[in-house]
This record gives structure tokens, C-alpha cells and sequence, in this order.
């Protein structure tokens, strides 16, 4: 049995704000590894200004070299785009595996806006990761009014294969202020420089 830790996202590029928060909730949690769930579309999002798949992945792998991240294109193999569907066909894929879901506070605040939220919190442990400016809001989040009654101790974090969902723990890791909003800003056309990058595919899943 593998404790692995799965981040879904847009990763619209991929920053060293994914891979801080990704160590360290490897070490909070006890991972053996984190897989990086690049959405190939979040439902919730528009779609302009999304920069093409394979131009996310690459930006992805290049920032989770030499660690214990993986990056996943589960989503697009299997064809679910909602994360209940995906977290129902990773666990049906991995039996032996376990699964803890992570997710940004600022996510939170639409949680309740997700496809069969519900649903999804009683299938899998979800941890909170800290982010500047987002912590309050989170727990005062609407979903928060339904999700208050599971949450879970900060010092039993490394015991979270233990718990039957719903579970939710809230992580406290050094803040980082990083967002792909700002580096879109900065650099709008950054997946130009991925997706002139050749190479064979490298998957985390095989066929
Ligand atoms: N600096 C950060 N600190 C904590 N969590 C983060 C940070 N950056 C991203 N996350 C979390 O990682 C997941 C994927 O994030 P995403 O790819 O949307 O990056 P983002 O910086 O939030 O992008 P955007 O600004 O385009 O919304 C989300 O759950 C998000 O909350
Ligand atoms: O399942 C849903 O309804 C749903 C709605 C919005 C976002 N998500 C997921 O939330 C994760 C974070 O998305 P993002 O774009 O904020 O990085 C990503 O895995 C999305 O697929 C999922």
C-alpha cells in the first residue's frame, strides 16, 4: 500500500508556490509519493487564457524534478474532468492504494460549488494547505458549514489512512505567495516555451 497524495489543477504554468506546499505537505502527511492531477480543463474556469495541455504538463514536470511528485495526465486518460468522477476511477485503477486529496485554501471558498461535493468529501480525506490571504476565508467558506463536523486534529496528520472520510484536516506550511495568475501577468506567453519542447512522453500510468 502506497500513501499517496494527489493536487489536482489547472498548474496554468505550474510554480515553485505547487512545489513548496507539495514538500511540505509530503512531510505533514507522510507520502510516499504526491501526484499532480493536471486538469485538462477545471469545469469551473474559463477556457481563454488556459494555455494548451501539453504545454501545462511539461511546466509541471519541469518543476517537480528530483522529488517525490509525480506528474499526472490521469484525468485526460480516463476522461473525467469533475474530481469525484476522477477520485472514483483513480481508487477503482489503484485498489491498493490510499488517497488523500489536497487542495489550496483558496479552492475552498467554491467548494460547494463542485460537482457532488459531498459525495466527494465521504470518498476520500481531503487536506487543506495553507495560503496567504485565503486561511480565514476558508473556514468560514459556505461548504465549511457541512464539512466543520469532520475535521480532524492538526498532530493526527500522519495518521490520516486512519480515518474514514468525510475527514478534513488544515495544513499549516510556510506560506508562499506565488499564483499563475501573477506570472501570467508577468509572462503571458510562458507555454510557448514548453510547447516547442520535443521529446518521448514520459507517464506516470501505464497503458
Ligand atoms: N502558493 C500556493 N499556496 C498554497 N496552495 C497553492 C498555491 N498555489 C497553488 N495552490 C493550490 O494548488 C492547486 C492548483 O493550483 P492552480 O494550478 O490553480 O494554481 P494557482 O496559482 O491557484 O492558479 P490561478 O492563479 O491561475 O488560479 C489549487 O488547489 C491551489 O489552491
Ligand atoms: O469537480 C468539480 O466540480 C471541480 C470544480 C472546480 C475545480 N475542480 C478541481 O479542482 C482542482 C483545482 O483546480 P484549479 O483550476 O483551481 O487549479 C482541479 O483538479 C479541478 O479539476 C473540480
Amino acid at each position: 500500500m502506497r500513501r499517496i497524495g494527489l493536487l489536482g489543477g489547472s498548474f496554468n504554468p505550474a510554480h515553485r508556490g505547487h512545489r513548496r506546499m507539495s514538500l511540505a505537505a509530503i512531510d505533514a502527511l507522510g507520502l510516499d509519493e504526491l501526484w499532480w492531477l493536471v486538469s485538462p480543463g477545471n469545469p469551473l474556469k474559463p477556457r481563454k487564457g488556459m494555455a494548451p495541455f501539453p504545454a501545462r504538463m511539461a511546466s509541471a514536470r519541469a518543476m517537480a524534478r528530483r522529488s517525490r511528485i509525480r506528474v499526472s495526465d490521469f484525468e485526460a486518460r480516463a476522461g473525467t474532468r469533475y474530481t469525484v468522477d476522477t477520485i472514483r476511477a483513480i481508487k477503482a485503477r489503484y485498489p491498493a492504494d490510499r488517497f488523500v486529496w489536497l487542495m489550496g485554501a483558496d479552492t475552498v471558498a467554491q467548494f460547494h460549488q463542485w460537482r457532488k461535493w459531498r459525495q466527494l468529501a465521504a470518498s476520500v480525506p481531503i487536506a487543506v494547505l495553507s495560503r496567504p490571504g485565503y486561511d480565514g476565508p476558508a473556514r468560514a467558506a459556505r461548504a465549511m458549514g457541512w464539512l466543520r463536523r469532520f475535521v480532524r486534529p492538526v498532530a493526527r496528520a500522519r495518521h490520516w489512512t486512519d480515518w474514514s472520510a468525510p475527514a478534513i484536516i488544515f495544513l499549516r506550511l510556510p506560506p508562499d505567495p506565488t499564483s499563475a495568475t501573477r506570472l501570467r501577468a508577468l509572462d503571458p506567453d510562458w507555454h510557448r516555451r514548453f510547447s516547442e519542447r520535443r521529446g518521448a512522453p514520459v507517464t506516470l500510468h501505464k497503458e
